[in-house]
């Protein structure tokens, strides 16, 4: 049986921390508040998985009261995420993740981004999709206050199904 999930994460802009989206170094003049290094495109592609095999939330796998996740890369939790899917039996069929972000362009970095997330899933980079949107300067995004990601993603079972 295929598997859909869905993922959502914001975090709040500040200055004097580094902004890292898809496991990727953004350069820009804030960053994001987190427990974590606060990459949210990969916060969302991480819930999303573990929606689609109702796993619960990476709050519930990575607490973050837990010192061992301060500052933590989480481009390594993710492979921590993919290890549970693979256990499961499943792998990733294709992900789409939208960054609603009124700054930076992020345009430029979009396939390092999907490069990062193809190769912590084993999977090719056609099968993970990344686009940003502004909010036209509404609401807190638009405030540039945070930056918000929605991720959906389809796992098939491991055996029998193509990945076309
Ligand atoms: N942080 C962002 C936001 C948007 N983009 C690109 O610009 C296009 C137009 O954005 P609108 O919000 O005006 O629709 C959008 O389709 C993205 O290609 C971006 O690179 N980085
Ligand atoms: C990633 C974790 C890890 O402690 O920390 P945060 O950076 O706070 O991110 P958030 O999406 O708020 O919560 C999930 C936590 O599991």
């Amino acid at each position: 049986m295929m598997r859909i999930g869905n993922g959502f994460d914001v975090h709040e802009i500040v200055s004097g921390r580094p902004l890292v989206l898809g496991g990727e170094r953004i350069p820009a003049e804030f960053g994001l508040l987190g427990h974590s290094d606060a990459d949210v495109v990969l916060h969302a592609v991480m819930d999303a998985m573990l929606g689609a095999l109702a796993l619960g939330d990476i709050g519930h796998h990575f607490p973050n009261t837990d010192a061992r996740y301060k500052d933590a890369n989480s481009m390594e939790l993710l492979r921590h995420v993919v290890r549970l899917v693979t256990e499961q039996g499943y792998r990733l069929c294709n992900l789409d993740v939208m960054v609603l972000a009124e700054a930076p362009k992020l345009a430029p970095h979009v396939t390092r981004m999907r490069e990062n997330i193809a190769g912590a899933c084993g999977c090719d980079v056609q099968q993970v999709s990344i686009k940003a949107t502004t909010m036209e300067t509404l609401g807190f995004v638009g405030r540039k206050e945070g930056i918000a990601a929605q991720a959906v993603v389809l796992l098939a079972p491991l055996e029998g199904v193509s990945s076309k």
